[in-house]
């Protein structure tokens, strides 16, 4: 939805401005506000089928006003409405004229018809989607039962997601967060995304080829390192197998919009499963993308992470009109509040859940390929800050690394907190240690620490020593923290969670006025490395087997287009690998003692092979 009047002209948007302008002449302390019924005002607590979700934002720096003007600027910019267009199944995807409809593929009514509007029309999607779902089911019981066989006639003991970005960092979490579900008979996990071939070595030499299964994942099947990853697991395993082509069939299955791209790398259209233009890659772990997911856990955990993320939908669907009664919007609105009044530059996430532990990455992009956004839905370059800088790692070990920054150091940092009420694993003692380090370490953050409470620790040392120690101990304290308590990490949580953050980085979107569902930006990296290439070959190949001057003629025209740096740094590789002096220019095409050129154990020969 585009605003006529500019976001920052708004006057909620001035109201906030005003607010926050007092807040930093004088800071609120945090420990003095807290009483109950502030917690009662700023907490929420989902009924969910498995207990309570509680959202307890009591502990953030607002009060009622900013709440309220908070509220009002997410009707001014008719965050509901963009909410509702959405999930609805409008092309909000405007820049590629696609809807950006994730919501359906988990959507659980048996009866529902959900379109999505793109170029081509619009369309029901839930024939497609239970389709898919039944595809899936179907395979990954026969997977999972030892009825599918490899081409020795073996079951299956390994799978390998080949994919990155959306098609990677979603199975991959998941299948982490979930593990305690896994496949009871023992099959493993691997994921395989970096184009830097260590990842892929690394893993292949873990698996058997008679017994592994590759499930190639990428939405537009193009990506440059999937393919590149894609085409070396399959040169191995028909290397490895000493099988045919006709084995491929049994040990490789595609995850793809594009069945063409999928046919031509050889993947049987049987074992593709397929998505559609209007899943967002970094929104896509839902349907096909999830079939890793799916086979470590489960079709019938699947669905009930499903179910959870559908509650959430619903809940979010229901509740957009009331922001004090919608989850994802006070998330959203409270980091609006940081990022764009009191200036907060990033946001952490900080699960005390081991199984979350790759949850910060996942939100990096979900987050950040989603609002890292300049222009708004207008073609206009706003001018206000967007998207956060999102990071985190579980408690309790960032206590003991980054802890100290966001206590003591100068930058505001709102922190989200996670915690399961309830643990998985015994000793169950070590759950209540868990637990008492969240709280305590919500509580300091808020509480912090004054001087007079310093000084009485130190009661018994000498004064000159108190005094200097003093100023070092103090903590300012109403460091501001959000504590999301789920009641412990089952798939329908797990899925809630996650469909948690994907609606608030949603209505942060409609707040800002920019499109959450493109991610140009990326394009042009992509598009260079292409370009680029020629040129590293020429400096990496052409330099090994011959030991030549200086970059050839059609590495030096691409060159023409790029800056001094990027040459100067491509002639530097060029010169480690001629063996020639790195550093010098005049050197470029001098040779270096062997042993001071490269840390490789293999002859330089060897390394050329690949050039001829
Ligand atoms: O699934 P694909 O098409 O291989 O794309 C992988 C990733 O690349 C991106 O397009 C850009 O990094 C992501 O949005 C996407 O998740």
């Amino acid at each position: 939805m585009t605003q006529q009047t500019p976001l920052t002209e708004l006057p909620e948007w001035k109201a906030l401005v005003e607010s926050a302008a007092q807040l930093k002449k004088a800071p609120m302390n945090l420990t003095s506000v807290m009483t109950p019924e502030r917690v009662r005002e700023f907490s929420l607590s989902l009924d969910t089928p498995e207990g309570p979700f509680l959202v307890d934002f009591s502990k953030n720096l607002v009060d009622a006003e900013v709440w309220q003007q908070l509220g009002r600027l997410a009707e001014a910019t008719k965050v509901a409405t963009t909410v509702r267009r959405t999930l609805g199944g409008e092309a909000v995807n405007r820049t590629e004229g696609r809807a950006a409809l994730h919501t359906a593929l988990r959507c659980r009514d048996p009866a529902a018809v959900v379109s999505a509007a793109g170029a081509g029309g619009a369309d029901d999607v839930m024939p497609g989607i239970r389709r898919v779902l039944a595809q899936m089911r179907d395979f990954t019981e026969r997977v999972r039962s030892g009825a599918w066989r490899g081409h020795s006639d073996q079951t299956m003991t390994d799978v390998v997601n080949i994919g990155i970005g959306g098609s990677d960092l979603g199975p991959a979490m998941a299948c982490q967060a979930l593990a305690h579900y896994g496949h009871s008979g023992g099959l493993r996990m691997h994921f395989i995304s970096n184009v830097d071939p260590t990842h892929l070595a690394e893993v292949l030499r873990l698996v058997n080829p008679a017994t592994t299964l590759f499930i190639i994942a990428s939405k537009t099947f193009t990506t440059q390192e999937t393919l590149a990853n894609a085409r070396a697991a399959k040169a191995w395993f028909l290397e490895h197998s000493g099988a045919g082509e006709a084995a491929v069939a049994k040990h490789f299955v595609a995850l793809s919009t594009n069945q063409r791209g999928c046919q031509e790398f050889g993947i049987d259209p049987a074992n593709m499963f397929e998505f559609w233009d209007w899943v967002g890659g970094r929104f896509s772990m839902w349907g096909a993308v999830g079939l890793s997911i799916a086979l470590f856990v489960g079709m019938d955990h699947f669905e009930q992470m499903l179910d959870g993320a559908n509650f959430m939908d619903r809940h979010f669907l229901e509740t957009i009109d009331q922001p004090s009664k919608c989850v994802p919007l006070v998330l959203a609105l409270l980091g609006v509040w940081y990022n764009n009044f009191l200036d907060a530059q990033t946001h952490a996430i900080l699960p005390y859940d081991q199984y979350l532990a790759r949850l910060p990455a996942y939100l990096q992009q979900c987050d950040m390929e989603s609002n890292g956004k300049s222009t708004n839905l207008d073609g206009q370059k706003v001018d206000y800050s967007t998207g956060s800088i999102i990071w985190g790692e579980p408690g309790t070990n960032g206590q003991h690394a980054f802890f100290q920054l966001i206590h003591q150091g100068t930058k505001l940092i709102p922190c989200d907190f996670l915690a399961p009420a309830q643990g998985i694993n015994p000793p169950f003692e070590q759950h209540e240690l868990l637990l008492s380090n969240f709280l305590a370490q919500t509580a300091a953050l808020m509480m912090g620490k004054s001087e007079a409470q310093v000084r009485a620790d130190m009661k018994n040392l000498p004064e000159a020593e108190r005094d200097a120690l003093t100023p070092h101990r103090i903590f300012a304290g109403s460091k501001p923290s959000t504590s999301i308590v789920y009641p412990k990490l089952t798939p329908f949580q797990f899925g809630s969670l996650v469909a948690m953050y994907e609606h608030k980085v949603l209505a942060q979107a409609a707040i800002w006025n920019i499109n959450p569902f493109d991610q140009w930006g990326v394009e042009l990296g992509k598009k260079m490395a292409n370009d680029l290439l020629p040129c590293v070959q020429d400096a990496v190949r052409v330099a090994a087997a011959t030991a030549a001057g200086d970059i050839c003629p059609e590495a030096s025209k691409i060159l023409q287009q790029y800056d001094a740096s990027t040459a100067g740094i491509l002639r530097h590789i060029r010169a480690v690998h001629s063996g020639a002096s790195a550093t010098s220019s005049a050197g470029a095409g001098k040779k270096r003692p062997a042993s001071a050129v490269v840390d490789s154990d293999e002859p330089q020969a060897k390394r050329t092979v690949s050039h001829s």
